[in-house]
């Protein structure tokens, strides 16, 4: 059960669960959200293992992953709705575990599957929820059911599947805590209520307020994000500043005769993959640089490359690079 929509309720308590405490070494002033070895195993295999993940106040932190990856199992248990099996995490300084009520006050919670009471109209979802959660606010979930345009008058139990999403964001997003944690907040919506939704979310860190939300669509994070982590069968692959991201390049060319080597100084920002010729299509080079270009041209000059094309690297190229276990620039 979350403070405004209910989730469905398929946790049970793992009796193995270490009961980890919180780690004072957290500082909620720019943490708000903060995990250090965070593991949840069951029997023999690791859902999440050895996560350390850091928020900033005010950030929009996206989690990326393919399915199955650890994703809402990270989520649940910043929440405490889930008992680590190791390490520790923080939302605002608070142990889930032990301060979940002054948790709950901090956080608003999107579930991916969340439940609503079916036989109530959406008006009444709205009035219902925004009377028992302490910061909740009626007429701003109605503004917000208006601009996902979201029909109010129709039972849950008669909603489309999108419907009821749209339902569950405008209870969700119109409470005003500092924080907004977000499940795949556009699963199930088309591409213009997609947009309204992310409009919506930098409204939220334009008020001040930190955001983390998961998604399978690189487009979104890529466009709304700050931050981003990549998980990876359950352990943290990669993290990555979006502005860090708009300093990666892909200089593509004609596979040179000999492979080239990357020089010391540009080892650790710079990847090379070779594809060899096949039949009629010609093998490429691909390089890619993290960092200012400029400090790589000379050498990338010095390797007399033909049919050179240089453009910047996108998060599908590290979403890719990542999934496949490859080395990502730094
Ligand atoms: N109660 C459980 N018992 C055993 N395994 C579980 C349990 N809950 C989750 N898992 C497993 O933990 C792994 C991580 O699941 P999780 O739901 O966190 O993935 P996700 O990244 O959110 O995936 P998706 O993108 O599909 O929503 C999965 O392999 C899942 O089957």
């Amino acid at each position: 059960m979350t403070d405004s929509v209910e989730e469905t309720a398929d946790e049970t308590d793992d009796p193995g669960a270490a009961n980890t405490g919180y780690s004072p070494t957290c500082d909620a002033r720019t943490d708000i959200v903060r995990c250090q070895g965070l593991s949840k195993r069951y029997g023999d295999f690791d859902a999440l293992k050895d996560c350390d993940v850091r928020v900033r106040q005010g950030d929009v932190f996206g989690l990326l992953g393919p399915n199955g990856a650890g994703k809402t199992t990270l989520i649940r248990l910043l929440l405490g709705y889930l008992h680590p099996t190791g390490g520790s995490c923080a939302i605002a300084g608070l142990n889930p575990e032990v301060d979940s009520v002054a948790v709950r006050r901090e956080v608003s919670y999107l579930p991916g599957d969340a439940r609503l009471p079916r036989h109530m109209r959406g008006d009444g979802v709205l009035k219902f929820f925004s009377e028992i959660h302490p910061s909740g606010n009626r007429d701003k979930s109605h503004s917000i059911a208006k601009r996902l345009e979201l029909d109010l008058r129709r039972r849950v139990a008669f909603m489309s599947t999108g419907m009821r999403q749209k339902l569950a964001l405008a209870v969700v997003l119109a409470t005003e805590t500092p924080l907004l944690i977000l499940d795949e907040p556009t699963a199930n919506l088309d591409p213009t209520v997609r947009g309204e939704v992310l409009n919506l979310v930098r409204e939220a860190q334009n008020e001040g307020r930190t955001v983390v939300f998961s998604s399978h669509v690189l487009s979104e994070i890529e466009e709304t994000c700050d931050e981003v982590a990549f998980l990876r069968h359950g352990v943290l692959a990669h993290e990555l500043k979006m502005a860090e991201l708009f300093q990666r390049h892909r200089v593509t060319a004609k596979a040179p005769s000999t492979v080239p080597e990357i020089p010391d100084p540009l080892a650790n920002s710079a990847s090379i993959t070779i594809v060899d010729a096949i039949g009629d299509r010609e093998g490429r080079v691909t390089i890619d640089t993290a960092g200012d270009l400029a400090g790589f041209l000379p050498w990338i000059n010095s390797l007399g490359l033909s049919d050179l094309r240089i453009e910047p690297l996108g998060l599908r190229s590290v979403y890719d690079a990542v999934h496949a276990g490859q080395k990502v620039a730094i």
